[in-house]
């Protein structure tokens, strides 16, 4: 999670919901509210820059006392839904996030988050920040930049 502007329309779930709380869009689209999942919208792994940043490097340090190569994942560990982070980001921001369900997006999968026993077995490592973490340190981006961006004008 880091701060995100893409031309044109979002395509992914953050920068979407901050432009919403920020006032450049009028409601989120829910892509699907019928997947097999504990509210019916889609489960992703939401990680915090920070933690993401500080597993890269633990990894660093790994390599200054052992030798060979790893693979790890690094996530958070679990999975929060689209709804759950539109709650987590009212919560930070203070805003309403209008939204409606809508027909599920070709190609997403209902559910995907990381194993992560091995970074934290071998690397002592793992995510420490939650949804609301990683929503506070986007909306204070986001309207960072709208203050940017009117200064600019
Ligand atoms: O306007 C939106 C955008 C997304 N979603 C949903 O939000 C979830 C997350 O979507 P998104 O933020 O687009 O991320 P992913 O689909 O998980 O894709 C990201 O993660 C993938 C796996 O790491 C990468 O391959 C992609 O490039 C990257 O965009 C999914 O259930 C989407 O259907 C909505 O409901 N509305």
């Amino acid at each position: 999670m880091i701060g995100e502007d893409p031309n044109g329309t979002p395509n992914n779930l953050m920068p979407f919901i901050s432009q919403v709380a920020v006032g450049r869009r009028s409601q989120l689209r829910v892509f699907g509210g019928d997947y097999d999942t504990h509210d019916g919208t889609g489960v992703r792994d939401f990680i915090h820059v920070m933690d993401l940043a500080e597993g890269h490097l633990a990894a660093l340090e790994f390599l200054g006392t052992n030798s060979g190569w790893h693979a790890f994942n690094l996530g958070a560990g679990r999975g929060s839904s689209v709804l759950e982070l539109v709650r987590a980001f009212e919560q930070a921001s203070g805003r309403k996030i209008p939204y409606v369900i809508v027909d599920r997006r070709p190609g997403d999968v209902a559910s995907t988050y990381a194993k992560v026993d091995k970074a934290r077995q071998m690397l002592g490592w793992q995510a420490r920040r939650g949804l609301v973490d990683m929503c506070s340190s986007v909306w204070r981006w986001q309207q960072n930049e709208v203050e940017h961006k009117k200064e600019s004008i």
